[in-house]
């Protein structure tokens, strides 16, 4: 019955603006990455910019991201940078939205919980409509929070969650949540085609070294020899992708000891307090993915920590003995 409703108010997608469709510049594709200049941001953009019929449009406010990830960008005739917050309007000609503007790490998104909601509710509402005014298909980078501490392991997409509504992550769960809400009834009203993408614990080059986030953490605290930081009970399981690639599910004292015996057999191992409402354990099924998209995970955590670690002891101007 809901399916029937949906399919009866589904609209077919908004025609691209003319401008758009002329023949001048039919052949690039304009391309708005918003939060382009983060973590996964610039690897996207990385990617997107190796086809040479790309253009790319970055917007970020650089709370957490940084022009730096985007150095060898800056002044390619193909490329522009907009320092821009999503929670405000923004009117650009575009084929293509990759929206990915939101704060990730735990301790950045408590920081300012109101602002991190309204980044997630005002700010996908401000690209839905330009995505709607334009015409363009709309990618929402979503996250493995959506399905809070979940009481299905692994976790299909099919599974609606068990999420704190009013917790101290609930800015960011909730408002990703909602984000999806949005996301779909802009589909089912307007027609507007979209991507939503729920993204699992993904680690790499070019994360903050002071993150907060687990493998970030780690591989810092490994290299700056001090105690590997495990939240109580340790138990806890993420399962971790590497930028390029996902997924592979692990405890929190298995992650530290691989860190440990890759990166520094001296390093201690202490557990420290946990903070409320952390999931138990996370892993997708990625059965779907598998069968509809071909995609599946190739970087095991053991080769993808080394990558990271050479980015991290650069930063940190830690030398390899
Ligand atoms: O990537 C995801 O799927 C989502 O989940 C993450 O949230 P969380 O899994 O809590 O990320 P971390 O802060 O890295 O925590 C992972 C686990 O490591 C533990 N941890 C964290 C930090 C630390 O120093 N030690 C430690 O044991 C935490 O207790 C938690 O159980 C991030 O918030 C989001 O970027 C993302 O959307």
């Amino acid at each position: 019955m809901a399916s029937n409703e949906d399919k009866q108010s589904t609209k077919s997608p908004p025609a691209p603006s003319p401008l758009r469709t002329a023949k001048f510049c039919q052949s690039n594709m304009r391309i708005l990455v918003t939060g382009g200049a983060g973590f996964i941001g610039s690897h996207l953009v990385d990617r997107l910019m190796q086809n040479e019929k790309n253009e790319v449009i970055v917007v970020d406010n650089y709370f957490t991201g940084s022009k730096d990830n985007l150095r060898r960008w800056i002044g390619h005739p193909r490329f522009e940078l907009i320092r821009h917050d999503v929670t405000q309007p923004l009117l650009v000609e575009v084929d293509q939205i990759y929206h990915l503007a939101c704060p990730a790490s735990p301790i950045f998104y408590k920081h300012n919980a109101v602002k991190t909601i309204k980044t997630n509710v005002m700010g996908t509402l401000n690209m839905l409509g330009l995505a709607k005014r334009v015409g363009a298909r709309i990618l929402l980078t979503s996250t493995s929070e959506v399905y809070g501490d979940p009481l299905i392991h692994p976790q299909p997409e099919t599974y609606w969650g068990n999420v704190n509504p009013i917790g101290v992550r609930s800015c960011y769960d909730e408002g990703k949540r909602v984000a999806e809400t949005l996301m779909f009834d802009y589909h089912r009203q307007h027609g507007i085609e979209i991507r939503v993408a729920r993204i699992f614990n993904t680690y790499g080059p070019r994360m903050n070294i002071d993150d907060g986030r687990v493998v970030s953490n780690f591989i810092a605290q490994a290299l700056r020899n001090e105690p590997l930081t495990v939240q109580a009970p340790g138990t806890q399981t993420r399962s971790f992708c590497y930028v390029a690639d996902m997924v592979w599910e692990f405890t929190m004292v298995e992650l530290a000891e691989t860190v440990k015996e890759l990166i520094n057999p001296d390093v201690k191992i202490v557990t420290v307090e946990n903070t409320p409402d952390d999931p138990r354990q996370r892993k997708p099924d990625i059965t779907k993915a598998k069968e509809l998209l071909g995609w599946e995970p190739k970087i095991k955590l053991r080769e993808g920590l080394p990558l990271m670690e050479e980015d991290f002891r650069q930063r940190l101007g830690v030398p390899k003995n």
